[in-house]
């Protein structure tokens, strides 16, 4: 990071790093590209909302977006064309009206879910993956639920998915900065090799999912990056959660508390109980603000130049906002912005309230991104999935509390393990907890297991048994 030299520019950070910096607005460069680095609601707002037409490109990315999905996957690609008809496409089938066709897959995922935690808990990060891209699979290609945590075709989607991520994290390759690397042949480079690889995988995958609903090959790659965004991003949400349960007993309690008297002990919960939930739906916007997957968002770019509080922000800056630093942001959430407190989203009803900033609108938070909501089919960037990401977490999460307690695992001599809340991977432009086997999952009443197996005999789903 170096301090930008023009005067007008924003100013630069005298030799501070770029993560957890507190300034609002910071211009950097990376390896000569121009960058601002976005640390307040108040800026991210007046750019990427107020000024969303021309903060809507997407930085250049070689690898990732040019050589490992050709411009195909329109969450890298530039705001053009293709971008705006992949975009209205997937606006269609993912806004928040028709989700609601969406709950009958996702609740039927949910209790799967629970009766694989129930006969093998060791291996839930499997189990949480598979539930979440299986709904997926539902949503977007009409498939049944693929009960096999270990299915070939699902685990190829996670690699490709972590593969693109790891190259579309700045700074990851020499040729993003150097362009001309890009025209090298692939036998002298090891990362363009792997790109292309990833790409020939992906294609012939993305094709085969999508010829087996319809023989239109060319719109396989929307249906593939809808499913590849979505699973990733869920399923690390959710092991975030499972964190936060094992280590603020209290917040699991209350949360337990509303699901009993809601529901009762006589049905499995579903998605016609969103409403009737305040504090589950408070909890899940807690956990996107404190621990959400995604520090810095996905970056944009400028497309034209902008003055901004008296400042050039040229053309073509990557504009990357500090999510993680806004919401912690002490200004907004207050002095106890670091601790998980699901409550700070309720009044004193306990009924869902809008908290303090409203730049984060009704969300409470800002991991799904930047955007106009109202012209988002349009020029938004913001997160496409979100409302199906929300009813996943929703069902999923509320299935889990209704059916176990979760504890930390113990050690050898009977200890529950120490779980740090700091302790984090990387994953490109991801971040999850450590893949520890660190849970305990008791469950909470005896007649459960027999009121997960109705419900899946009613569904037709009692035969789809992980284990065999
Ligand atoms: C907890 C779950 C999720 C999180 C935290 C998340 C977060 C994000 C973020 C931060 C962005 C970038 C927004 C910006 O540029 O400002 C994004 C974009 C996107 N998300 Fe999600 N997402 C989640 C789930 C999903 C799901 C379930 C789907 C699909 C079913 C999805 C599909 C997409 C797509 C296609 C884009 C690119 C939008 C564009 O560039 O126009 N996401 N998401």
């Amino acid at each position: 990071t170096w301090i930008y030299p023009a005067k007008k520019l924003p100013p630069g950070p005298p030799g501070l790093p770029l993560i957890g910096n507190l300034f609002q607005l910071l211009g950097v460069q990376r390896r000569g590209k121009p960058a601002i680095v976005i640390g307040s609601h108040k800026v991210a707002l007046d750019l990427f909302e107020k000024r969303g037409s021309i903060y809507s490109e997407r930085p250049r990315c070689i690898v990732a977006n040019e050589i490992m999905t050709r411009n195909l996957v329109f969450a890298f690609a530039p705001h053009d064309n293709s971008w705006r008809r992949m975009r209205r496409a997937s606006h269609e089938i993912l806004n928040n009206q028709i989700v609601k066709n969406y709950h009958k897959f996702q609740n039927i995922e949910a209790v799967l879910l629970v009766k694989d935690l129930s006969k093998a808990p060791e291996f839930y990060i499997r189990h949480i993956q598979r539930a979440t891209t299986s709904s997926l699979l539902s949503v977007i290609y009409g498939l049944p639920p693929c009960p096999d945590p270990f299915d070939p075709t699902l685990m190829l989607v996670t690699d490709l998915t972590q593969s693109v991520l790891d190259a579309a994290a700045p700074g990851q390759h020499l040729v993003e900065y150097f362009p001309f690397l890009r025209y090298l042949p692939s036998r002298l480079c090891s990362w363009k090799r792997h790109a292309e690889h990833v790409f020939q995988i992906a294609d012939s995958v993305f094709g085969d999912l999508y010829r087996q609903v319809e023989k239109r090959a060319e719109r396989a790659w929307l249906a593939g990056t809808l499913y590849a965004a979505g699973s990733e991003t869920t399923s690390k949400q959710m092991l975030w959660f499972l964190l936060s349960m094992a280590i603020y007993p209290d917040i699991q309690a209350k949360a337990q508390k509303q699901i009993d008297d809601i529901i009762g002990r006589e049905r499995l919960p579903n998605l016609d109980d969103f409403e009737r939930l305040p504090y589950v739906r408070a909890l899940i916007k807690e956990l996107l603000r404190w621990r959400g997957v995604g520090p810095f968002g996905i970056p944009h770019a400028l497309s034209e130049d902008d003055y901004y509080e008296g400042y050039l922000i040229p053309k073509g800056t990557d504009c990357i906002v500090n999510v993680w630093a806004l919401n912690h942001d002490q200004d907004v959430y207050g002095s106890d912005a670091d601790f998980f407190r699901p409550e700070r989203h309720l009044d004193q009803d306990g009924q869902l309230k809008l908290v303090a900033s409203r730049e984060t609108k009704d969300e409470g938070h800002n991991t799904f991104g930047f955007g106009r909501r109202d012209i988002e089919k349009r020029v938004s960037r913001i997160c496409v999935g979100r409302h199906v990401a929300v009813n996943s977490l929703f069902i999923q999460m509320t299935c889990i509390l209704w059916c176990f307690n979760i504890t930390p695992a113990e050690d050898e001599t009977g200890k529950p393990i120490f779980i740090d809340e700091n302790e984090m991977i990387e994953d490109g432009l991801t971040v999850r907890p450590l893949p520890i086997n660190r849970y305990k999952f008791t469950q909470r009443f005896p007649e459960m297991e027999e009121l997960v197996m109705n419900v899946l005999e009613l569904d037709g789903r009692d035969h789809l048994d992980t284990e065999d």
